[in-house]
C-alpha cells in the first residue's frame, strides 16, 4: 500500500495508517482509492467467508473514513438447491443491516439442469447480478475471488491448455454492461479468515466447497500447502502486453469488409510474434462465432498455415483462411450453418454470429445463402468488387437472409467477448468492436 493513496483518505476523525491495515483491508482500500465518485459498487455477497471478509472491509474502510461519492449495496444469490438457501440469503442481510447497506436477494427461478450444474449456477449467478446492478444503478459489481482461487483457476487452465497460464484477470466486463472487479485476488484465503476472527465476524460455510463432485474442489484438494504462488501479476503483465500487440496488430493490418471478410495484411506478419497470432486468434474467433480462441492443436496449425507459402487454404474453427500472396482473407466456412424459425417477439442468436429480433406479427424463417430461391438478405454493406471470387462467394454464401428481412432486427456479435471481456483484453474486444462497425464497449469505471 503506497502512503500517498492511505494520505489521499485522510481527513476524517481517524487517519488510516498504511501499517495498521492488514492484507484484507490493505486491498479493500486500494480498490477504493482507484474508484471514480460517484461510484455505486454492488459486492456480490454470498455469506460465505471470503464474500464476509470483503464486505466487512470495505464497510468499515468507508466507515471510518467516509469517500464523498461512493456508497455500496450488496446481493446474495439464492440458487434454491438446498434446503435452508432461502434462510441463508435472509441471514446474510444481517450484516448488511449493522453497516446501513442495502441488500437484495436475487432467486435463480425456472427449470434447473441435471448435469453441469454448476456452471449453470454461475451462468444465472453472473445474470442475476448484472441484472440488479443495471436495475439499482451500480457502477461496478466486486466478487471475492482470493489467491487460492487464483491459483485453482491457473491449474485449472493449465489442464486444459498448457499454455493458458496465469489466472483470471483483476476485472471482466459482464453482457457489454457491468465490470466485476476482483479486489482480493492477491490475498490469502487464511488471511481473509483471520480478519474475521479477530473481528468477531461470522460466515457461513458453502457445503459444496467440500464437494469433490465438481471440479475446481478436486483440483483445491490436489495442490499442495502453498509456500510459493506463481507470479500472478508478471504473468498478468506479460498477458497484457501481448494483448495490447494484438489490438496493435489488429488496426494496422487488418480490414473486416462488410463485417463478415477479413482481409490481413501478412508482409510484417511474424509467426514468434506473439501480438499478431494472438490477432488472428481472435478475428477466427470473432469470424466464426466460437466462444473461445483455438486450443493448443487448432492454434498451432494457425500458426504453422499463416508463417509458410505453400499451403493457400485451411478449414479450422469454422472458418477458412485463404492466402493470396501477401494477403489473408478470413471467412466463415460453409459447413453447419443454422436454419431457424422465429416466432414473433423472439430474439435468437443465429450461428452464434447474429442476433436476431422478430419485431413483426409473423414467425420468419432465417438461413444462410444470400441469392438461394427466397432468400433475401439480412446485413447491409457491399463487399468490395476486387475481392477474390471464391472468398467473395463464400461470404454470401454464409451470410444470414430471411424470408422477410423487414420484421427483423440484426446485430453482429463478437461471440468470444459477448459474455465476458476480461479487462486485460479489453482494448482486442474494442479493436475488434471497431473493425465490425460496432457499439463499443463500456470502459471501466476505475483510475
Ligand atoms: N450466491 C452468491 N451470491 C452472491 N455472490 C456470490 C454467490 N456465490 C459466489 N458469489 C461471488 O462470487 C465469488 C466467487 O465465488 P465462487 O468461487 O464460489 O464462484 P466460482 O463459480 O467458483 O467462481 P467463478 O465465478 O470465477 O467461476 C464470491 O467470492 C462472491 O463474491
Amino acid at each position: 500500500m503506497r502512503a500517498d493513496m492511505v494520505g489521499h483518505l485522510s481527513g476524517g476523525s481517524a487517519p488510516l495508517e498504511a501499517s495498521s491495515l492488514n492484507a484484507p483491508e490493505s486491498a479493500a482500500l486500494e480498490f477504493l482509492l482507484k474508484l471514480k465518485p460517484p461510484c455505486r459498487v454492488l459486492i456480490a455477497y454470498s455469506g460465505g467467508g471470503d464474500s464476509t471478509g470483503l464486505l466487512f472491509s470495505l464497510a468499515s474502510l468507508l466507515r471510518r473514513q467516509p469517500m464523498p461519492g461512493i456508497s455500496l449495496a450488496a446481493a446474495t444469490v439464492d440458487h434454491g438447491l438446498r434446503s435452508g438457501s432461502a434462510e441463508e440469503a435472509e441471514n446474510a442481510g444481517l450484516l448488511c443491516r449493522q453497516f446501513g447497506i442495502t441488500h437484495h436477494i436475487l432467486t435463480w427461478r425456472g427449470d434447473k439442469p441435471k448435469t453441469g450444474i454448476q456452471a449453470a449456477a454461475r451462468e444465472a449467478r453472473y445474470r442475476l447480478l448484472a441484472q440488479c446492478a443495471r436495475d439499482i444503478g451500480a457502477d461496478l459489481l466486486v466478487t471475492a475471488h482470493n489467491l487460492e482461487d487464483q491459483l485453482e483457476t491457473h491449474e485449472m487452465r493449465k489442464l486444459r491448455n498448457p499454455d493458458a497460464a496465469g489466472g483470471m484477470s483483476e476485472a471482466v466486463l459482464i453482457d457489454r454492461s457491468i465490470w466485476a472487479c476482483r479486489p482480493f485476488l492477491a490475498v490469502r484465503r487464511d488471511d481473509i479468515r483471520d480478519y474475521l476472527v479477530t473481528n468477531h465476524v461470522q460466515w457461513a460455510e458453502d457445503p459444496s466447497n467440500d464437494n469433490v463432485m465438481f471440479e475446481r474442489v478436486r483440483v483445491r484438494k490436489s495442490l499442495a500447502p502453498q509456500g510459493a504462488y506463481p507470479d500472478f501479476a508478471g504473468l498478468a503483465g506479460d498477458r497484457k502486453r501481448r494483448a495490447d500487440l494484438a489490438a496493435a496488430f489488429l488496426a494496422a493490418h487488418v480490414i473486416l469488409h462488410a463485417g463478415r471478410v477479413a482481409e490481413v495484411d501478412l508482409s510484417s506478419f511474424d509467426v514468434r510474434e506473439p501480438g499478431g497470432v494472438l490477432a488472428l486468434l481472435h478475428l477466427i474467433a470473432f469470424l466464426g462465432g466460437r466462444t473461445h480462441t483455438a486450443g493448443r492443436e487448432n492454434a498451432e496449425r494457425m500458426r504453422r498455415f499463416a508463417g509458410q507459402r505453400e499451403e493457400t487454404r485451411l478449414s479450422i474453427e469454422r472458418v477458412v483462411l485463404e492466402r493470396r500472396k501477401q494477403r489473408l482473407y478470413i471467412t466463415r466456412e460453409r459447413r453447419s450453418l443454422p436454419e431457424l424459425v422465429i416466432a414473433p417477439s423472439d430474439t435468437v442468436v443465429w450461428d452464434s454470429r447474429f442476433r436476431v429480433r422478430n419485431g413483426g406479427g409473423s414467425p420468419v424463417s432465417v438461413w444462410a445463402g444470400a441469392g438461394t430461391q427466397g432468400c433475401l438478405p439480412l446485413l447491409g454493406g457491399d463487399l468490395p468488387a476486387d475481392l477474390p471470387g471464391s472468398v467473395r462467394q463464400r461470404a454470401l454464401q454464409t451470410e444470414p437472409c430471411a424470408s422477410d428481412p423487414a420484421s427483423l432486427q440484426v446485430v453482429p456479435i463478437i461471440a468470444q467477448f459477448d459474455r465476458f471481456v476480461p479487462s486485460d483484453l479489453y482494448e482486442v474486444a474494442n479493436r475488434l468492436a471497431i473493425l465490425g462497425g460496432l457499439a463499443q464497449f463500456p470502459e471501466i469505471a476505475t483510475r
